[in-house]
């Protein structure tokens, strides 16, 4: 009997819990819906290790089709370059950015307070202070960067005409910039083949993060588990570290930052091993611009290079880096095309759709950098924003850009690349 009352308290505990979140938000009835069940569809497919493309179709086929704006059990979703210019260029009175307090434990305790997650006058002094060192010191990051990408070719010397891993390349010329421009450190990423403590406990934390169960779920990590207890000491080890690098500079940072270049490049290698006429194309321009020898380009010659440039940016379109940005919550209502969006809705855009969206790309799914060459663009701006923009667009776009054009000519410098792998795809990058 007792067994038989607890069952049927269970049972109605569930019902209720999954009927609370299937129901859709007040006022946002006309918006297309993923209900709990369906996100639990969603979650099964990161579970399998599906890629973002897929699970993006997968959304699709749940909501019935392409729409321009749909409802999650995270917020509203907004997949149209116009609503994501009303969102982005909102005043903090009407849309602030929602990281500040969240109520992620686990979050908070990596993030911090970071630039990206502070608001108001805090942030406006920060950002100012940031924008400010970053303009300054861009004239010399060419230079750190060409260092660095010396260093990785002395690197690779032995390996020369054995397959390389492009993306743990990346991820250390990505660390020894960041280090070196930052803190004035050196990692070591390019004297041992060994992965630094540092960034191997830096990796186990973003994998933490990025649990989508933690996600759905973020109670979980309130238990008293051995793995949260892992997870925080990692942090306490992580920030000890970049403490003892120096104390002052530790929150200044974006800790993901480097993440987002490694990714890029990574991408952009790809498919010029996998397209040898576009490498040839721009081996040709980087030739005509920089000459034959292995030199480290100078600040006008990178603004020369249109056509890597150009691969830089079909890249940043068709792999944005942070597919999904901005999270914001609204402290006023707002109206994207025919939709109100209530006081208190969480926003955020889907910068993967719009990068892929047939009315401002022509064939979205072909890897094409021609597409930025041509001098009549009249595409909607808010149609290409990897970077996001408006007031809390992107702080390092500068400094990545750059750094990708010095890797990318270097490359170009010191041979023709081939494709080794056997069913790589830029997806597979993507989702590393
Ligand atoms: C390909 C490389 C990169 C991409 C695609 C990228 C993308 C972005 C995006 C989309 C945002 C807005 C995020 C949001 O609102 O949700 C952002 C913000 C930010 N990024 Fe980057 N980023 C890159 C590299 C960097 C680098 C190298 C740095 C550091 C030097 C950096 C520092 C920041 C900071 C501090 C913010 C917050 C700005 C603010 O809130 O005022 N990023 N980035």
């Amino acid at each position: 009997m007792f067994a038989l009352i607890f069952f049927a308290i269970t049972f109605g505990f569930i019902i209720n819990f999954i009927r609370k979140f299937n129901k859709k938000p007040e006022g946002l009835e006309n918006i297309p819906y993923i209900s709990f069940i369906s996100l639990l569809k969603i979650l099964w497919a990161y579970f399998q290790q599906k890629n973002y493309d897929e699970v993006e179709d997968l959304v699709q086929e749940l909501i019935g089709g392409h729409h321009d704006i749909y409802l999650s059990q995270f917020g509203i979703v907004l997949n149209n370059p116009e609503y994501a210019k009303i969102l982005l260029t909102e005043s903090e009175d009407v849309a602030i950015k929602y990281y500040s307090k969240t109520d992620n434990v686990f979050f908070d305790k990596f993030f911090g307070c970071g630039l990206s997650l502070t608001n108001g006058d805090k942030w406006r002094s920060t950002r100012k202070l940031a924008d400010s060192a970053l303009n300054l010191a861009s004239h010399q990051y060419p230079e750190v960067v060409g260092e660095i990408t010396m260093d990785l070719f002395t690197f690779m010397n032995p390996n020369l005409n054995r397959p390389i891993n492009i993306i743990e390349s990346m991820r250390r010329i990505s660390i020894e910039a960041l280090g070196k421009f930052a803190f004035g450190y050196k990692f070591g990423c390019l004297e041992s083949q060994e992965v630094p403590r540092l960034i191997s406990v830096y990796d186990y934390i973003v994998s933490v993060l990025g649990s989508p169960f933690r996600l759905v779920f973020p109670w979980i990590s309130e238990l008293p588990l051995e793995s949260n207890k892992k997870y925080l000491d990692a942090i306490k080890e992580f920030d000890g570290f970049i403490n003892d690098i120096i104390e002052t500079k530790r929150n200044e940072m974006k800790k993901d930052s480097y993440n987002a270049t490694t990714t890029a490049l990574s991408v952009s290698l790809y498919f010029l091993a996998k397209y040898p006429e576009m490498q040839e194309k721009a081996r040709a321009e980087v030739i005509r611009i920089l000459g034959n020898e292995p030199i480290i380009p100078s600040l006008d010659q990178l603004k020369e290079l249109k056509y890597v440039n150009a691969i830089i940016k079909e890249t940043l379109r068709t792999h944005p880096p942070t597919p999904i940005l901005t999270v914001r919550r609204l402290k006023k209502p707002i109206k994207v095309g025919s939709y109100i969006l209530p006081i208190n809705s969480t926003c955020m855009i889907n910068t993967w759709k719009i990068h892929r969206d047939p009315k401002y790309w022509e064939n979205p799914n072909q890897y094409n950098p021609e597409r930025f060459l041509s001098s009549d663009e009249k595409r909607d701006k808010f149609a290409w924003i990897p970077f996001s923009a408006g007031p809390r667009n992107c702080v390092g776009q500068n400094l990545t850009l750059l750094q990708q054009r010095v890797v990318l000519s270097m490359f170009h410098l010191h041979g023709a690349f081939v494709d080794h792998t056997v069913g790589l795809t830029a997806e597979k990058i993507f989702d590393m």
